[in-house]
C-alpha cells in the first residue's frame, strides 16, 4: 500500500477556510524557493468561494503572506462557454476572487480557454496544453507540466475535474489536456486537465464540505469501489500529496483517520 492522502476535517466551512488558506501559502512560499512563482491549478464549484474567503482574509502577520503578482492560475477544468458565460469557471473566480483581490497583494496572471476554439473541442483542449506548455517551457523539458498545487473538487459521483465515472477520457496517458463532449453534469461541453497532470501535482487539496459529501467520502475513502472512481484514482497516484479539506458534516460517515490541525 503507498503513501495515503491526508484529511482534515474542521467544524465548518469558516475554519476549512482559515487551514487552507495556511496550506496554500504554504505552498506559496515552498514554491517562491524554488521558482520564484506559483503555479497552480483552480477548478470550479464551490471550491471558489472557500479560497476566496481563505486568500482574502487578514493577514496574521510575517509569513502569512499572500503576493498574487507571481500567481499563475490556469483552470483544471473549464467549461466551454465565453468567459461572461453563467456555467464559466472563468467568471466564477474572477467575481469570486480576481475581482476582490485588493491592490497591495498584486494581480496574478491567469490563463483562460481561447474563445477562438468554442465550437471545436479538441481544438480548445489543444490550444490550453500549448498555453499550458509556453508557461512551463522555461523550466524543464517538459514532459509532463509539475503544478505547484492543484486545488480541486468532488462531484457527489466521485468526478474530479471534469474527469467522469467510466469515461474514456479517465484513460488518458498523453494529453495533458483532454476534451469532455457528454457531462453528466451540465454543461456538457468541457476541457479538463487529465489524470497524469493532477497526479504529478506537487500538492493537490480538494475542498469539500456539507451534508451532499457524506455518501461520496466514505465512498472514496472507505471502500474498495471507490478507489476506481476519479477522485480515488488521484488519491491513488498521489498519496500523501494529498490533501483533503472537509467539515465534520462531509465527513460524518468517514471511518478513515482524521487530522483536525495542519
Ligand atoms: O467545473 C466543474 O464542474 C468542477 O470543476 C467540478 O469538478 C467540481 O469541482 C465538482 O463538481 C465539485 O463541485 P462542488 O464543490 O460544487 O460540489
Amino acid at each position: 500500500m503507498g503513501a495515503q492522502p491526508i484529511l482534515y476535517s474542521f467544524d465548518d466551512v469558516d475554519a476549512v477556510s482559515k487551514a487552507l488558506r495556511k496550506y496554500v501559502i504554504e505552498a506559496q512560499n515552498a514554491a517562491f524557493q524554488r521558482h520564484d512563482r506559483f503555479q497552480i491549478s483552480v477548478s470550479g464549484g464551490s471550491l471558489p468561494k472557500t479560497l476566496a474567503q481563505g486568500l482574502l482574509a487578514d493577514s496574521l502577520g510575517s509569513g502569512d503572506k499572500v503576493d498574487f503578482s507571481k500567481w499563475e492560475i490556469f483552470f483544471a477544468d473549464e467549461r466551454a462557454v465565453p468567459l461572461d458565460h453563467e456555467d464559466s469557471n472563468y467568471k466564477l473566480l474572477k467575481e469570486e476572487l480576481l475581482d476582490k483581490i485588493p491592490k497591495e497583494l498584486g494581480t496574478p496572471t491567469v490563463h483562460p480557454i481561447n474563445l477562438r476554439y468554442l465550437d471545436d473541442l479538441q481544438e480548445l483542449a489543444d490550444q490550453y496544453q500549448a498555453e499550458i506548455l509556453q508557461s512551463f517551457a522555461a523550466k524543464d523539458s517538459v514532459k509532463i507540466p509539475v503544478f505547484d498545487l492543484h486545488l480541486l473538487g468532488a462531484g457527489p459521483d466521485g468526478h474530479t475535474c471534469s474527469l467522469f465515472p467510466g469515461h474514456d477520457l479517465l484513460r488518458e496517458t498523453n494529453a495533458w489536456v483532454g476534451y469532455e463532449a457528454n457531462s453528466p453534469k451540465p454543461p456538457p461541453r468541457r476541457i479538463t486537465l487529465t489524470l497524469p497532470v493532477l497526479t504529478h501535482g506537487l500538492k493537490l487539496a480538494y475542498v469539500t464540505t456539507g451534508d451532499g459529501k457524506g455518501e461520496i467520502l466514505h465512498k472514496i475513502f472507505d471502500t474498495e469501489e471507490g478507489k476506481t472512481l476519479p477522485c480515488g484514482l488521484v488519491n491513488e497516484g498521489a498519496g500523501d500529496r494529498v490533501a483533503w479539506f472537509t467539515d465534520t458534516k462531509a465527513v460524518k460517515g468517514v471511518q478513515f483517520p482524521k487530522k483536525s490541525s495542519l
